[in-house]
């Protein structure tokens, strides 16, 4: 299904014509010439940028490179920027701290800002996908870290984002929570056909969940590899060893010797 692309250019958020349908017809984000300056610096220089629908990416780059910043552009949280962004109207984002009002029970938090007064059955639906229907009506302060990432994981579903931005959402959990939390969002990807892109320091992660894993570094997408595997995948895998060390050593990092464990 086509996906209606806006555009989103210093400050203002148009539609036009011309960019729907056709050449970007199957697109969920398309960047041309992308630029972000603070204080006179580009932290985004000239990027260029295109996520087919439905396809899910993760973006790497050390930190400080921009990750969050370019996120926030194609959120339309920041529009102070040149160049050219087509994003699709429906678009929702979840950031590692999951911003819930204490206020507010969990199911008036998932659907704030919502509109149209939707009702509460809209909220259980989408806290049942992801097996949170059994603290719709807590307080956000009772839960757990990896309960209070799902119930913002929930505010972003009802939505219905053809676009999914998620700035570092596991990087708060502890490693098993992690891995839960992963598995549900892989899942709800197969499932809602949305295109996703996901901020992540954690290379294994990216490998594990991505279509396509991106570097951003010196302003620009500077490296990417497509990780061609089926789901769920294996980090013992030969090709995401290979594809790992590839992208540690574009990161700068120097890629661990696998552990060894000796059995007396
Ligand atoms: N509102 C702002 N005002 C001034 N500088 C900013 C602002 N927002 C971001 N920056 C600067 O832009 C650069 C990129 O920041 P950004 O948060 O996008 O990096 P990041 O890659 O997400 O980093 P990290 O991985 O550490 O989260 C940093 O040098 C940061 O200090």
């Amino acid at each position: 299904m086509a996906t209606e692309l806006h555009r989103q250019v210093n400050s203002v958020e148009k539609e036009s014509g011309q960019e729907q349908g056709g050449e970007s017809g199957a697109a969920a984000v398309r960047v041309r010439s992308l630029t972000r300056s603070f204080d006179g610096r580009a932290v985004i220089d000239n990027l260029e940028l295109d996520v087919p629908a439905g396809e899910f990416v993760a973006l790497l780059g050390r930190s400080g490179c921009g990750k969050s910043t370019l996120l926030r552009v194609l959120a339309g949280l920041d529009r102070e920027i040149e160049g050219e962004v087509l994003v699709p109207r429906r678009k929702a984002v979840a950031f590692q701290a999951p911003r819930l009002m204490p206020w507010k029970r969990v199911w008036r938090n998932v659907l704030l800002g919502l509109p149209g007064r939707p009702g509460r059955a809209v909220a259980e639906r989408a806290l049942n996908e992801v097996g949170l229907g059994h603290r719709v009506d807590a307080w956000p302060k009772t839960l757990s870290g990896g309960e209070a990432q799902r119930a913002s994981l929930a505010r972003a579903l009802v939505r219905e984002p053809d676009l999914l931005l998620l700035d570092e959402p596991f990087g708060a959990l502890d490693a098993l929570t992690r891995i839960t939390a992963q598995q549900l969002v892989a899942e709800l990807w197969q499932r809602r056909g949305c295109a996703v892109l996901l901020v992540t320091h954690d290379v294994e992660e990216a490998l594990l969940l991505a279509d396509r894993v991106l570097v951003m570094d010196g302003g620009v997408i500077a490296h990417q590899v497509r990780v061609d595997r089926d789901r769920p995948r294996d980090i013992a895998d030969p090709l995401l060893a290979e594809l790992r060390t590839e992208l540690l050593d574009r990161l700068g990092v120097q890629a661990p010797e696998p552990a060894v464990h000796k059995v007396a």
